[in-house]
């Protein structure tokens, strides 16, 4: 069966024997050297437009919660930056850790962050999603760090909606939110093609990982760290470290939109 996790027995370094593509030559996430990433002027900006209407929903999936945006139409879409065409939001969701040293899947020059937020769009000249997925352009996820610091006011919608779906397949109406609300004041980003960092780890990403961090508390962190891998009925297992470590990078070049 096809049942991955983030234990000893079900973890990143077990997906290959279901995934084998866990091995490929553009598998995400990546240690991002900044040193090493090139300037390309030719990078436009990045330009984001969210309709907090298409928000729908929040569920917990039993790997991490995600909320999900109607995609039937153009109203919350991601275009410019790296990727040709128009994107359209499907969810975004988090990765974090068990204390506040780990969590983000990306790295900065080997530095961990405690949580990261993406954001999955996928590229409209394919009829939907799933046909988009398997394509090697067929998404772009935009990664955004969260750092330990002030209260992040922004955050707490979000983290309100977790008591309604602690465990495994539980999910809610979550409605009138704007993503945008969630991101850095600075659009400045890398870009690198790279894959899902999740099961089935398709090579059809383009990433795109904002420099600047968003803040968020510890006892904001105690939020995200309160859900469950499990569904009700079952032992508790804790939702934490839900991250996969980076990978190599294959001769890959990372760019960047800044000086
Ligand atoms: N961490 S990440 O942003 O790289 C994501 C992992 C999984 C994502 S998904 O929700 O788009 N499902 C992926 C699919 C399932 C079946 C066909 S594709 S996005
Ligand atoms: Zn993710």
């Amino acid at each position: 069966s096809h049942a991955w996790g983030y234990g000893s027995n079900d973890g990143p370094e077990k997906w290959a024997a279901s995934f084998p593509i866990a091995n490929g030559a553009r598998q995400s996430p990546i240690d991002i050297v900044p040193t090493q990433a090139q300037n390309d002027p030719s990078l436009k900006q990045l330009k984001l437009k969210y309709d907090p209407a298409t928000a729908k929903g929040i569920l917990n999936n039993g790997h991490s919660f995600q909320v999900d945006f109607t995609d039937d139409n153009n109203s919350s879409t991601l275009a410019g930056g790296p990727v040709t065409g128009i994107y359209r939001l499907r969810q975004f969701h988090f990765h974090w850790g068990s204390s506040d040293d780990k969590g983000s899947e990306h790295t900065v020059a080997g530095t961990k962050f405690p949580c990261e937020l993406h954001l999955v769009h996928w590229n409209t000249k394919y009829p939907n999603f799933g046909e988009a997925a398997s394509k090697p352009d067929g998404l772009a996820v935009v990664g955004v760090f969260l750092k330990i610091g002030p209260a992040n006011p922004r955050l707490q919608k979000v983290l309100d909606a977790l008591d309604d779906i602690k465990s495994k397949g539980r999910q809610t109406t979550f409605t009138n939110f704007d993503p945008k609300t969630l991101l850095p004041a600075s659009l400045d980003f890398w870009t690198y093609e790279g894959s899902l960092t999740t099961p089935p780890l398709l090579e059809s990403v383009t990433w795109i990982v904002l420099k600047d961090p968003i803040s968020v508390s510890p006892a904001q962190m105690a939020k995200f760290r309160s859900l469950l891998f499990t569904s009700e009925g079952e032992a508790p297992s804790c939702m934490v470290d839900n991250f996969r470590p980076p990978q190599p990078l294959k001769g890959r070049k990372v760019r960047a939109s800044f000086k």
